[in-house]
């Protein structure tokens, strides 16, 4: 029987020992975890992650705060803002919601963001840190982070050995991915757009991430009878079926072919998706709790 992995059951699990840590945090050193998330611009399903990113957090206890900038915002203003979230002692996380308007160059954003507050571990010292084996003191970005914990759930911590393929080579999920992998012990292969045979590199692996943004490219028979599929994609296609001009979401992995080999998969939506978001809550969490000098608890 293939197991279905519910990440929206998972992700409230970790999003309760969220709760019970920072009301502890609160009664035991006078420290509320602070969040604050930055929006440019009026796209319309950033605006719906952002709004579920500000609720979840206001869930947790946390000091919520979400500036909402309009599109034509300067870089330079942008900057400024950063600057006094950096600053702020009552902020322990700082998100910029991606994609940024053209005229600012994200990169640069990104790295003004102070580490130790870069709960989206997007910076150049998280990166570095989770490269080199020591993401005990880093944050690793949400959608790898939640994907392990997934992983973890079906599997054990202790990975040694498996075949991992990661099917994407993003600096967001495909890389950071590979490297939590690499840091559980598997064998890993990153494939991307010009790796020869797919396919047949898919079939060795116990462990298989696609995190590639093509709609249900994986096929059932890449798929190794008992693999854990971790399906990171979220894609809106056209769903005639449901009326004119209606999508619907799928992932990267054409899952009713998949689940019919799979030990264990996420489904799209309900699987990665909402582990993203309770990661997120963890690592602000971890960074109140590292500001206090408290030893964060693990998840
Ligand atoms: N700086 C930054 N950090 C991010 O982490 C970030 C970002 N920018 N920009 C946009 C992407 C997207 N993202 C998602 C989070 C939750 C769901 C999620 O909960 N999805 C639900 C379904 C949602 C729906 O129905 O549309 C699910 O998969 O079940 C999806 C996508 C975080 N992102």
């Amino acid at each position: 029987m293939t197991t279905v992995i519910d990440g929206k059951l998972v992700a409230e699990d970790v999003v309760a020992t969220v709760q019970k840590a920072a009301e502890l945090l609160r009664a035991e050193a006078g420290v509320t975890p602070g969040l604050a998330v930055v929006i440019v611009g009026e796209d319309p399903a950033s605006q719906v992650y952002v709004a579920s990113k500000s609720r979840k957090a206001k869930d947790c206890g946390f000091h919520s705060v979400q500036h909402t900038l309009p599109a034509e915002t300067s870089q330079a203003d942008l900057l400024a803002l950063i600057a006094g979230l950096n600053a702020d002692p009552e902020i322990h996380g700082i998100l910029v919601q991606l994609p940024l308007p053209e005229q600012i160059d994200s990169g640069a954003v990104i790295q003004a963001i102070a580490p130790e507050k870069d709960v989206d571990g997007f910076t150049y010292v998280n990166v570095g840190k989770l490269g080199a084996g020591a993401a005990e003191t880093a944050f690793v970005p949400c959608t790898p982070a939640g994907s392990m914990v997934l992983i973890e759930r079906v599997r054990g911590r202790d990975l040694s050995g498996l075949n991992a393929v990661v099917v994407g080579r993003s600096n967001i999920v495909g890389k950071p991915m590979a490297n939590l992998l690499l840091a559980a012990n598997c064998t890993v292969t990153v494939a991307h757009s010009r790796t020869h045979d797919l396919p047949a590199l898919c079939r060795t692996a116990d462990i298989l991430v696609a995190a590639v943004g093509r709609p249900e490219m994986i096929r059932g028979d890449w798929v190794k009878e008992g693999a854990t599929v971790i399906d990171v994609g979220i894609n809106r296609i056209p769903a005639p079926e449901k009326g004119e001009g209606k999508q619907r979401l799928v992932g990267d992995v054409a899952y009713a072919e998949a689940e019919r080999r799979a030990g264990a998969i996420t489904p799209v939506p309900g699987g990665v998706g909402p582990m993203t978001i309770a990661m997120l809550m963890a690592n602000t969490l971890v960074s109140a709790c590292r500001a206090a000098g408290r030893t964060p608890p693990r998840f």
